[in-house]
C-alpha cells in the first residue's frame, strides 16, 4: 500500500521481522493520537462501548491510514504475546464458528430485533421471544457472538445489547449470515474434495458450492431455482454493500457523466444505482440483471421523485443491447473466472465509442469496474477482506478478487485498444474503481 505523503504518518517499523512489543505499542500510540486528534480537531465525539448510537469513525484519508497501522500493531501484538503457538493457530481453526454463532442468533432467531436498547434479558427470557425451544444451545451461540462484541453477556445468562449487536437489527446485514453461515459454509466443506475432483477448473458447475447443492449447476441458477435463497441473497447484496456507498460515491467523479445513460450491469435490485444517482441526480440508469432478479427488484424497488431509473432484465453472457455512455460493473467481475469475464466484457466492446483521457467524458464511452482489488503482500491483517472474499468466489463459483494488473491482463484480453485507470489507488480501502475505455485512434 502506498500512503498518500500529506496525511500523518503513524511511526512504524521498517518490517514485521524489526518490529518489537515496544515498537508495535508505539505505532499503536502515534495511530490513536491521529485519531483523536482528528476528531478533537473536527469536534467529533470518540467511539465508545458506553453509547448504543456512538459513531463510527469517519472516512477520512488520514483516519484510514491510522486505523491501518493501528490494526496491523494490535494483530502483531496478539500473535506476539503467546505463552504457546497453540493458543494462536487454535484462532483459524475456530472461526467458522463465529459463523454458525451469528446465523443462528442474529439471521435465524433475529435476536437483535427481540430485545430493546435498553433492556437486559435472561436466556429464558429471549427464548421465548424468539420461539426458541433449545436454550442451552442459543446461550451457548450467544456467548459465541458476544466474542466480537455483538450482544454482552452481564451476569449469567443474561444479556444487553452492544454497538455491534444493534447492527445487525438491521435485516440487510443479518442476511449476510445466512448467505455466509449455508451458502458459503455448505460449500467451503467441499473445498479439497472440488480441487481433487475438478482440478484447476474455472466452471461455475464444478465449484464446491455446486458439489454440495446442485451438481452441474452454478450459484446463480441454484438461486434463481430457490426463490427465498434468492431474496436472502438480494437483501445481503444489500447490506454488505451500505458501508461502500459513500466511498462509492467520492471515488469516481460522477458528475463528469453529465446526464449520459448508465448501465448497471449484474446491479442486483437497484440499491448500487441508487447510491450512483444520489453522487450525479441527472444520469439516466438502467439496472440490468437475470429476470428472477429483476423479477423480486421489481416488487421492491423505489425510484427516487424524478429519477430515471430502470429495471431490466439481461443476460450478460448474451451481447449488450442497451446504447449506453457508462456499463457499470460493481462485483460481478469477481464472481467470474478469467475467460468467462472476459466474454462478458467483450459483450460490451461494440457498444462502446472510443475515448481519450482529457476529453470530456461526455464525448465518449466507458466500462467502470467497482471491485475490491488484491494488494498482494500487505502486511497482515489489511487484505483479510479481500483475500477472504477470494474465498468465498472460490468456494461459491470456482471464481476469485484480483489485483489491479490482473483487471487490466482482463480488458486487454477482451480488446487490446483498452486502456486503464484506476480510482482510489493512492487510498487504503479493498474497495476500488477500474475505469476501461476503448482509446481513440490519433
Ligand atoms: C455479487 S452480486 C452484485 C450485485 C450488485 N452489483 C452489488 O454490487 O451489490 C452479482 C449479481 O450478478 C447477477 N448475475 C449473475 N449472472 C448474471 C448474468 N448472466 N446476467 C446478468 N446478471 C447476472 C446476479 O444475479 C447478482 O445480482
Amino acid at each position: 500500500m502506498v500512503a498518500p505523503t500529506s496525511i500523518p504518518q503513524p511511526v512504524s517499523a521498517p518490517s514485521l521481522e524489526q518490529e518489537t512489543l515496544q515498537s508495535l505499542s508505539k505505532t499503536v500510540q502515534s495511530s490513536v493520537d491521529i485519531i483523536t486528534k482528528y476528531l478533537a480537531a473536527n469536534n467529533l465525539p470518540e467511539p465508545t462501548f458506553g453509547d448504543l448510537n456512538s459513531p463510527t469513525l469517519p472516512l477520512v484519508p488520514e483516519i484510514q491510514l491510522a486505523k491501518t497501522k493501528l490494526i496491523e500493531a494490535t494483530h502483531a501484538l496478539e500473535a506476539l504475546t503467546q505463552t504457546h503457538r497453540w493458543d494462536y493457530c487454535w484462532k483459524p481453526m475456530s472461526n467458522f464458528l463465529e459463523t454458525v454463532a451469528v446465523k443462528v442468533v442474529a439471521t435465524d432467531f433475529d435476536v437483535p430485533n427481540a430485545m430493546e436498547l435498553n433492556e437486559e434479558l435472561s436466556i429464558k427470557e429471549i427464548c421465548k421471544r424468539v420461539k426458541c425451544d433449545d436454550e442451552y444451545k442459543l446461550l451457548s451461540c450467544m456467548r459465541t457472538t458476544a466474542q466480537s462484541f455483538i450482544f454482552k453477556e452481564t451476569k449469567p445468562e443474561h444479556f444487553v445489547h452492544t454497538i455491534y449487536s444493534v447492527a445487525f437489527r438491521d435485516r440487510k446485514i443479518a442476511s449476510y449470515g445466512g448467505v455466509a453461515g449455508e451458502d458459503t459454509y455448505s460449500a467451503a466443506a467441499q473445498f479439497t474434495q472440488s480441487m481433487k475432483q475438478h482440478p484447476n477448473s474455472s466452471r461455475t458447475e464444478e465449484a464446491p458450492f455446486a458439489l454440495a447443492n446442485c451438481p452441474g449447476k452454478s450459484y446463480f441458477q441454484f438461486l434463481g431455482e430457490h426463490p427465498e435463497r434468492l431474496h436472502r441473497f438480494g437483501m445481503a447484496m444489500e447490506g454488505t454493500s451500505l458501508a461502500a456507498y459513500e466511498l462509492l460515491k467520492t471515488l469516481y467523479p460522477w458528475n463528469e457523466l453529465g446526464n449520459g445513460r448508465l448501465v448497471d450491469v449484474g446491479g442486483g435490485v437497484g440499491h448500487v444505482s441508487l447510491a450512483i444517482h444520489s453522487a450525479n441526480p441527472s444520469l439516466a440508469i438502467t439496472v440490468q440483471d437475470l429476470a428472477p432478479t429483476i423479477a423480486q427488484a421489481k416488487e421492491t424497488f423505489t425510484s427516487p421523485k424524478g429519477a430515471d431509473i430502470t429495471l431490466e432484465a439481461h443476460d450478460f453472457f448474451e451481447p449488450q443491447t442497451r446504447e449506453a455512455d457508462t456499463y457499470f460493473f460493481r462485483h460481478v467481475i469477481h464472481d467470474f473466472s478469467d475467460e468467462l469475464s472476459v466474454k462478458i466484457i467483450k459483450n460490451i466492446v461494440p457498444q462502446l465509442k472510443p475515448w481519450k483521457e482529457g476529453r470530456s467524458r461526455s464525448e465518449g464511452s466507458r466500462i467502470i469496474v467497482a471491485e475490491m482489488i488484491l494488494t498482494p503482500g500487505a502486511r497482515a491483517p489489511t487484505d483479510r477482506h479481500t483475500v477472504y472474499m477470494n474465498m468465498v468466489m472460490l468456494s461459491l463459483l470456482n471464481a476469485k478478487e484480483r489485483d489491479y494488473a490482473e483487471f487490466q491482463a482482463l480488458f486487454r484480453k477482451a480488446d487490446p485498444r483498452f486502456k486503464t485507470k484506476l480510482w482510489g489507488g493512492e487510498g487504503i480501502q479493498g474497495n476500488k474503481i477500474v475505469e476501461a475505455w476503448i482509446e481513440e485512434e490519433e
